[in-house]
């Protein structure tokens, strides 16, 4: 029986992750532990290439691994034949350490560090995508000094108000990431890779934020992106190759998201492009998107057992679970809602508006306010899902408290992925003073 999008029930009525009991995860593994339901972001993979596939473009979908960096995901995703993106010298390490082709890589970063740079020439990625004059700078440099070539693409912010938090909204004129259209910064920087005869540029790049529900803002970026394309044609004798579109398509947290399906996103955008290229008779650009989040979100869910209780009638009821802020900083960073399952008993009877709290020294360790759940006792197993992106890429050991077991779920089986720091890990990087 299918309870919500991202959790199931079994015949003993607990909730299921990939055909396993999670109540069965929870004591294999311990908690917290997040466990991720495969078949659910290879479903989410094959509904974008579908789009692609129906619509006859050419095109490239690169996972943004931050969403969710681990070997486990770069080995599926290079599987499926995806390519990914990285923002750091660590993401870079670890998808080749996981298998990625370099030539399916894409370096993002608003200040991409030397180092990071000589690396990603140095494994022969596949191509930088530009965001500062000093990149240029840096990259020059590094390919100078390797005899090397890299392939680039310019990030530019499109002026797009993304309806989103405002922290991760990023197509806005404001924006610390890509070069600004409107005051020519961003032809100022096409101009000099063009001159840079060890810089070939394939396109350029626009993402105008994260957990966007409006198709609207997408379609509205690709036009302005494929008007930019025409007018760059005719002032600089340019021809766009990729078109990059970035990622952020929203996922369900709660019932008051109201998703549209992956396939219909990546249509619009596709409808958008092909209309606008064919009216200024432009050839039609090889689209790549970048979705991050729409493929590990809904995957995941993370399972907490339930300690302390704190009732004061009439004002307030705290469930305190042995998780919190350290592996989904989420709520307190962008106010995000989750709702919240007892595992044994997901379909009880609602008894209660409880918030469920974290074991972390700060008031604001919420994980989710005002949800109802039916009676709950020490021991239960709470189930939180959706938390498959920026969880435990964002996690922390604050309070010294280390972070949670990964698991993979399909069809039945579970394997861990990644295990559990314990407390030795997170004191190995210190040395003391004795
Ligand atoms: C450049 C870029 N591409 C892709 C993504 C992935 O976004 P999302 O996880 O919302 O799909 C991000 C994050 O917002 C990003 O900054
Ligand atoms: N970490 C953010 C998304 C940031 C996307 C990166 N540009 C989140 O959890 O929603």
């Amino acid at each position: 029986m299918k309870l919500t999008d991202a959790v199931e029930v079994n015949q003993a009525g607990h909730l299921m992750i990939g055909g396993v009991d999670t109540l069965k995860l929870a004591q294999k593994y311990g908690t917290p532990v997040i466990a991720y339901d495969v078949s659910k972001i290879k479903k989410q993979i094959a509904d974008f290439k579908k789009a692609f596939i129906e619509a006859e473009v050419p095109y490239k979908i690169s996972y943004a691994s931050k969403a969710f960096s681990s070997l486990a995901m770069y080995e599926l995703v290079a599987q499926a034949g995806l390519g990914c993106d990285v923002v750091s010298g660590g993401e870079l390490y670890a998808a080749l350490k996981g298998g990625m082709p370099p030539e399916d890589i894409e370096f993002h970063g608003n200040n991409k560090l030397p180092e990071e740079i000589e690396m990603g020439v140095e494994a022969q990625i596949g191509c930088f995508v530009i965001d500062n004059f000093q990149e240029i700078k840096f990259l020059d440099r590094a390919l100078r000094r390797k005899h090397a070539k890299a392939n680039v693409v310019l990030r530019v912010t499109p002026g797009i108000e993304a309806e989103t938090h405002k922290y991760i909204s990023t197509g806005q004129s404001n924006s610390k990431f890509g070069f600004d259209v409107q005051s020519g910064q961003a032809k100022k920087a096409l101009e000099s890779i063009l001159k840079n005869p060890r810089m070939n540029i394939e396109g350029l790049h626009c993402h105008i934020g994260s957990q966007i529900f409006q198709a609207k803002g997408f379609v509205m970026a690709a036009e302005k992106m494929v008007d930019l394309m025409k007018k760059w044609h005719d002032e600089l004798g340019f021809d766009t190759k990729v078109l990059n579109l970035g990622g952020g398509f929203g996922i369900h947290y709660t019932k008051d998201d109201q998703m549209i399906p992956t396939e219909d996103f990546a249509k619009d955008i596709i409808a958008a492009v092909k209309s606008r290229a064919k009216k200024y008779n432009l050839k039609m650009p090889e689209i790549w998107i970048e979705p991050g989040r729409s493929l590990a979100g809904e995957a995941g869910t993370t399972l907490y057992t339930v300690g302390s209780r704190k009732d004061v009638e009439g004002v307030c009821h705290f469930i305190a679970v042995d998780g919190g802020m350290g592996d989904n900083i989420r709520p307190a960073l962008y106010q995000a809602k989750y709702e919240a399952y007892l595992a044994e008993r997901p379909n009880a009877l609602n008894e209660q508006i409880v918030t469920v709290v974290g074991k972390y020294c700060e008031s604001g360790d919420v994980l989710v306010r005002d949800c109802l759940l039916p009676n709950t006792h020490p021991g239960d197993i709470l189930a939180i899902p959706d938390t498959g992106a920026y969880g435990y890429t964002m996690a922390s050991n604050y309070n010294r408290n280390p972070r949670p077991a990964v698991v993979f779920c399909e069809n039945g089986s579970s394997r861990l992925v990644v295990r559990r720091e314990t407390f030795e890990d997170m004191l190995s990087c210190e040395l003391g003073l004795t």
